[in-house]
C-alpha cells in the first residue's frame, strides 16, 4: 500500500480523498488553500519560542490544558510505558498564547478550521447512505463554533543520545478526536500502519497537508472510516541534530454532539482522558 498525494484542485479530488481516508485512515492534499508562508513563519517563530526560557512562564494548568507541556511530563501513548521525546504547546483561542505569537497562530487556527469544515462536507458527501444514516447531525455541523478544537505545536528536540531505551518521538497511537489536520512537518518521520501490518512513510513534501481519521469519526461511522495507528520515528545520521516542528489541529465536536448509541463527544473524550490518566 502507498499513500498518494491528491491535488485539492483536481475535479475528482473530493471522491479520491474520501476513498483514501476509507482505505488507509489518511489522506494527503497538495494545492490546498492554506498558505505555505504562514506555516513556515509559525514553524520559525515557535522554534524560537521553544529555544527560549519564556516557555516556562506558560506552563499548562491541569484545569484548562492550555499552555506549555515540557518533555518531563510529555505524553505516554495508550498502552506504552515510555514517554515520547517531545515538548508541546496547546493553543485554544480562549487560552493563553504568547502575545508576539498570537496573530499568526490564530490566523492558522481559523484557516485550518475552515478547510476542515470543507473536508468534512466532502466526507459527508461520499459516505455511503447506510453509513451516513448513523450521523446524528451533518459532520461539518459537529464542529461548528466548537471550543474544544485543539491546536498543538509540537517540538521534537534533536537527539542527544541519552534518551530512554525504546523511546521514540511519538509512539504508535490513534487520535481521539473527529479528524486531524496536519501540515507536512519540517522534517520527515511520520509513519502510518497499513492494514497489512506494515509501517509506511506518510508523504512529507513541505506544503502538503495530511488529514487523518480520529476515533470519534470511527465511532460515528460504525467503523467505516478507520482511525489508523501512526507514529513519529527518530531521525538517523545527520538528521539527528535537527529539531522537528509539527502542527496538528485536532477537530473536536461540540460536547453535546451524539456520536453513537453509546457516546456523546463529551462522554467519549472523558473516558479516553481518564484512561490516559489526564483527568
Ligand atoms: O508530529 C507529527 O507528525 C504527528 C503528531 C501526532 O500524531 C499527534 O500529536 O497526535
Ligand atoms: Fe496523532
Amino acid at each position: 500500500m502507498k499513500l498518494n498525494t491528491i491535488d485539492y484542485l483536481a475535479p475528482d479530488s473530493a471522491e479520491r480523498f474520501v476513498e483514501s481516508l476509507q482505505q488507509t485512515g489518511f489522506g494527503v492534499l497538495s494545492n490546498h488553500p492554506i498558505q505555505k508562508q504562514l506555516v513556515e513563519d509559525i514553524y520559525q517563530e515557535w522554534y524560537n519560542f521553544f529555544q527560549s526560557e519564556q516557555k516556562h512562564d506558560f506552563l499548562f494548568t491541569p484545569e484548562t490544558h492550555d499552555g506549555f507541556f515540557p518533555a518531563s511530563i510529555s505524553e505516554t501513548a495508550k498502552g506504552n510505558n515510555v514517554k515520547d521525546i517531545k515538548e508541546y504547546y496547546h493553543v485554544y483561542p480562549r487560552g493563553r498564547i504568547p502575545e508576539s505569537l498570537k496573530a499568526n497562530i490564530i490566523a492558522y487556527y481559523e484557516h485550518a478550521n475552515t478547510l476542515a469544515t470543507e473536508l468534512l462536507s466532502w466526507i459527508e458527501q461520499y459516505t455511503p447512505a447506510e453509513v451516513a444514516a448513523k450521523y446524528s447531525i451533518p459532520l461539518p455541523d459537529m464542529i461548528a463554533k466548537s471550543q474544544q478544537t485543539l491546536l498543538r505545536i509540537l517540538h521534537y528536540p534533536p537527539m542527544k543520545g541519552d534518551e530512554e531505551m525504546g523511546a521514540i518521538r511519538a509512539a504508535a497511537h490513534e487520535d481521539i478526536n473527529l479528524i486531524t489536520l496536519l501540515p507536512a512537518a519540517n522534517e520527515p518521520g511520520l509513519q502510518v500502519l497499513t492494514k497489512e501490518g506494515e509501517w509506511i512513510d506518510v508523504p512529507s513534501d513541505f506544503g502538503s497537508i495530511i488529514i487523518n481519521i480520529g476515533d470519534m469519526l470511527q465511532e460515528a461511522s460504525g467503523g467505516y472510516f478507520p482511525s489508523t495507528s501512526h507514529r513519529v520515528i527518530n531521525p538517523e545520521g545527520t538528521d539527528k541534530t535537527k529539531s522537528r516542528i509539527s502542527l496538528p489541529l485536532f477537530l473536536h465536536p461540540n460536547p453535546e454532539v451524539v456520536l453513537s448509541d453509546r457516546y456523546t463527544a463529551d462522554s467519549y473524550l472523558k473516558e479516553r482522558l481518564r484512561e490516559l490518566g489526564l483527568i
